[in-house]
């Protein structure tokens, strides 16, 4: 389900957000986004991460802004048609935990 796409408010935010800090999710300054550093064992895990997350982020239709470099993926998350953050961000960034516990 990808979500609406308006800018969560600050309940909210409030409801939503909590979570994701405590699995390492940080609010960016100066941007309404959330941002996250994954480190894997090697490139082809952290590729295979980026690759299932690519598949769901085009089934979404929403998708992360992000840099790899060998074991590291950087992953940052905000509405573009918004401008901030929505449901779908938060929806993604779920997936997204899904997947990378699955590869831990
Ligand atoms: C035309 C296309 O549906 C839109 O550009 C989608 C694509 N992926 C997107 N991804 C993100 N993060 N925000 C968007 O607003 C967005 N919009």
């Amino acid at each position: 389900m990808a979500g609406k796409a308006h800018r969560l408010s600050a309940d909210e935010r409030d409801q939503l957000l909590p979570n994701l800090r405590a699995v390492g999710w940080n609010e960016l300054d100066g941007r309404d986004a959330i941002y996250k550093e994954f480190h894997f064992k090697d490139f082809n895990r952290a590729f295979g991460f980026m690759t299932r997350v690519a598949l769901q982020a085009e089934k979404l239709d929403h998708h992360p802004e992000w840099f790899n470099v060998y074991n590291k993926v950087h992953i940052t998350l905000s509405t573009h048609e918004c401008g901030g953050l929505s449901e779908r961000d938060i929806n993604l960034a779920s997936f997204i935990e899904q997947v990378a516990n699955s590869l831990s």
